[in-house]
């Protein structure tokens, strides 16, 4: 997978760009940072990526194959299920039977360290342990992006560095991971960064 940005801008009302052109090129196996004030358009610009915002300005290419995949900054899991079905899930939708699916799920939950939590209902897991299951769910789908909305915005530093950590367990199987952030421990932990500008005429 390789993602090029060329001039990419974007303004919901016409007129008044969120930023300024964003120009790079990124490829499989990056992490990279997406930052800049609050309201300045990351969670937009990862919608462009993702295909699901046609950029008003600059285009996206993507090269190679592979979907898109998008962890929201909210955990979003079924209560009561148990946490590995969450991770089952997607590899049932990709074709997987259900005991190949567990197998490969309790690797996937051993990688993100949340093998003792399988057995748990979603609703009984802490923050950096929900955060870190969407991540692992993420990664269950096979995408070859991944869009990872503010992963860290409501957790405390040690939990934070958890999934910090696991965002580069993404970046080591080959996936090409954006992150919207605005902490400063979760750039530290991306390889690379985009900061997005306000345009002055704007503020
Ligand atoms: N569908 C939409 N229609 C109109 N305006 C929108 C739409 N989506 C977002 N916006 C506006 O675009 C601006 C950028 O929003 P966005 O969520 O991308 O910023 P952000 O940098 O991710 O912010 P934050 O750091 O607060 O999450 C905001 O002013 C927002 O209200």
């Amino acid at each position: 997978m390789r993602l090029t940005l060329n001039e990419v801008t974007h303004e919901f009302s016409p007129g008044r760009a969120l930023f300024r052109p964003v120009t790079g090129t990124f490829v499989a196996g990056e992490t990279v940072a997406l930052m800049g004030p609050s309201g300045a358009g990351k969670s937009t610009l990862l919608a462009i990526m993702g295909g699901l915002v046609v950029p008003s300005g600059g285009s996206v290419a993507r090269d190679g194959e592979g979907r898109a995949c998008w962890v929201t900054q909210n955990p979003h899991g079924v209560s009561a299920r148990l946490a590995r079905d969450h991770v089952v899930l997607p590899l049932l939708a990709r074709g997987s039977s259900r005991r190949e699916a567990e197998v490969r799920s309790d690797r996937i939950l051993d990688e993100f360290g949340l093998s003792d939590i399988g057995d748990q209902p979603f609703s009984t897991l802490s923050g950096g342990q929900a955060q870190r299951l969407m991540l692992a769910r993420g990664v269950a789908a096979n995408p070859a992006l991944l869009l990872v909305d503010e992963p860290t915005a409501q957790l405390d530093q040690e939990t934070a560095a958890e999934v910090e950590h696991s965002l580069q367990r993404l970046a080591d199987r080959g996936i090409l991971v954006f992150v919207a952030t605005h902490s400063a421990s979760t750039q530290a932990a991306c390889q690379r960064g985009v900061h997005l500008e306000r345009v002055s005429s704007n503020v």
